[in-house]
């Protein structure tokens, strides 16, 4: 059904909107947000399909805001599209003549649906600092396209200049494929870090900037950006490392097709189809918090690639690869098909599942920052310092830190390093007491008990760093069995309170991690069922094989929320633990496979941990 409402006001519409839900029914249930989208008249029309298409999935109220002529008197003019002509979801067209034009926000106010997620969408032109614009403040998500601008490195630079957490790019989105394939590549052995890398692009190709952004911050390794023809795309990613390049290259055939080839292995035909506009902003739309991965390749990746020569160039000196691997051709049809059709989900594009995967795949090729010291007092040294410049960082960036601490020999050497540093005033006052500290596990035993985790850090000299006793966040503690699952659901709903809009758990900046000899973490004990936890962020343990027997941990949602996770081990009975956690992924009988931070996962041994490593 379309109902025109030529120059009307928005109360008509509301009304209007109210009116057709009584007659065909109520069209607002199960609208999940609301959608609006800012654009100019010649771009509308593709927009409003789009947008239909992309909120198939996600029911949504789409206000469709169009910019129809600045000049002239004010005027609205209306359309309402439900039922069969606006998909899953109602669409109202509002167009805007003269001074309403600048008046989106209030146009659009008395329009939205209540209690529900806004997300904004710029298909084209958008304001330089989207955030701030008053379409920008009423949403949750922003959602611009440096691709439709004229100079989209300037576009980039602008966003990045004004960057806030809820905002996005379709020219990230499209990227999605190219960092799952790219992640995946590293998932396998030879766990070897990548030593450089060069994206390969036609010039002021925004997809491409973010992409060697994107490996810049994660990789943290030079990236240059080479230059081939106007017209051809992002043409290919080279990762260099020590046994030999990784080249991710499309193919030239305009078929949705790249070749992955590793160095020693055949080149393997893989699908890369760039999503259409409507999937992009579906993906979009599958996702409200902020996209953290985004920020950090356009504000710490992007400023520090660097600008490298022309393709044929970079082709001669062996730089970057020549064209697409050549895949053997006797077995081309079933490989293609595989690649095509036979895809793990987690391969595919625009799959929920990718973004785990491209996290995990450069965490598990970053796995190989391990930090080798003498002995445990040298490991508990190194890693307070990191953790005082980790700290000193999230608070100048976000005004709060948060860490978790462990139990256990490590955790205590480094409660005991930290302690030493607040004696000899080297811990900032101003820093410290916007630090908040969190324990990944606690024994379920009376307060100040020997046993307990909190304890043995009071005892390292807890009480001498600058950190408010409000921000010390302690496991409750208790003695009955029967209310460790209460004590747990405390822990839970203290971490909660401290989360941001979205999440269950704070921003946590740095995750301690001691690992047991079986290579248990936290009180995450091998086979056991709270590792199968997935919906909450802590959990009881009864009958931990590792005495005392009642305990209280963080699962691992929890756990790998976390930015950085830091493994501290020493002693020679883990060396094993450290061999074979390192050696696999995700084996609930090796608790510390499981656990990976989102954009940094290190450890720090001693020699005797590293011992089996080499
Ligand atoms: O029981 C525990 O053990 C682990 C490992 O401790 P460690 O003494 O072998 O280093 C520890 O990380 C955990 O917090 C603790 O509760």
């Amino acid at each position: 059904m379309i109902r025109d409402l030529p120059s009307t006001s928005t109360r008509t519409v509301s009304k209007e909107l109210v009116r057709i839900r009584n007659q065909v029914g109520a069209i607002a249930m199960g609208r999940v947000l609301t959608l609006l989208v800012s654009v100019d008249e010649e771009l509308a029309d593709d927009a409003i399909r789009a947008a239909n298409d992309a909120t198939r999935q996600h029911p949504a109220r789409i206000l469709v805001l169009v910019r129809a002529n600045s000049r002239g008197k004010g005027r609205l003019d209306a359309q309402i599209r439900v039922g069969g002509d606006a998909g899953a979801s109602e669409i109202v067209v509002l167009r805007l003549y003269g001074d309403l034009s600048r008046q989106q926000a209030a146009v659009v106010t008395p329009l939205l649906l209540p209690d529900s997620p806004i997300v904004a969408w710029w298909p084209g032109d958008a304001p330089a600092d989207v955030a701030g614009s008053p379409v920008g403040q009423m949403a949750n998500r922003r959602i611009t396209d440096a691709a439709t601008g004229p100079r989209p490195a300037t576009l980039l630079k602008r966003r990045a200049r004004h960057y806030a957490p809820g905002d996005t790019d379709l020219a990230w989105t499209r990227l999605t494929r190219w960092r799952a394939l790219l992640a995946a590549s590293l998932e396998a052995a030879p766990f070897e870090p990548v030593e450089s890398a060069a994206v390969t692009a036609e010039p002021d190709d925004p997809s491409a900037a973010l992409l060697a952004g994107w490996l810049a911050a994660s990789l943290r390794c030079p990236v240059s950006l080479v230059r081939s023809a106007a017209g051809t795309g992002l043409v290919s990613v080279r990762l260099d490392r020590a046994s030999g390049p990784i080249d991710l290259v499309r193919s030239t055939d305009g078929g949705d097709t790249a070749t992955l080839t590793r160095a020693g292995s055949p080149a393997r035909l893989v699908a890369l189809r760039t999503p259409t506009l409507a999937e992009a902003l579906a993906e979009e739309l599958r996702r409200l918090d902020a996209d953290e991965v985004y920020a950090h390749a356009l504000l710490d990746g992007l400023p520090v690639v660097t600008r490298g020569t022309t393709r044929s160039r970079a082709v001669r000196a062996g730089q970057v690869p020549d064209g697409p691997g050549a895949v053997d051709t006797s077995s081309r049809s079933s490989v293609s098909s595989r690649s095509l059709e036979g895809l793990t989900p987690s391969e595919r594009g625009s799959d929920e599942g990718v973004q785990a995967r491209v996290d995990a795949g450069l965490s598990a090729a970053r796995e190989d920052d391990v930090r080798t010291f003498g002995d445990r007092d040298a490991v508990a040294e190194a890693v307070a310092d990191e953790l005082v410049r980790r700290v000193e960082a999230a608070v100048a960036d976000r005004g709060e830190a948060h860490v978790v601490l462990t139990g256990g020999s490590a955790g205590t050497a480094v409660t005991t390093a930290l302690a030493a540093r607040a004696r000899a005033g080297e811990l900032e006052r101003e820093v410290w007491r916007c630090v908040h500290l969190w324990w990944g596990d606690e024994r379920f035993v009376p307060a100040g008990h020997e046993d307990r985790n909190d304890a043995q850090a009071d005892a390292a000299g807890l009480a001498d760093l600058p950190v408010l006793e409000r921000n010390v966040h302690r496991v409750p503690a208790g003695s009955d069995p029967d209310r460790a699952e209460e004590a747990a659901a405390r822990y839970a709903a203290e971490l909660a309170t401290h989360a941001p809009e979205g999440s269950r758990v704070p921003h946590l900046d740095v995750v301690l991690l001691g690992v047991g000899p079986d290579a248990h973490v936290a009180s995450l004990f091998p086979g056991r069922p709270q590792l199968d936890v997935t919906d909450r962020t802590t959990a009881a343990v009864t009958d931990s094989p590792k005495p005392p027997p009642v305990r209280v941990t963080l699962t691992l949602p929890a756990l790998t929320a976390a930015e950085a996770v830091w493994f501290v081990v020493t002693g020679e009975d883990k060396a094993r633990a450290v061999e074979r956690a390192r050696g696999t992924h995700d084996d609930h009988e090796m608790p510390a496979s499981c656990v990976r931070g989102r954009l940094e996962t290190l450890w720090w041994l001693d020699e005797a941990a590293a011992a089996r490593l080499r």
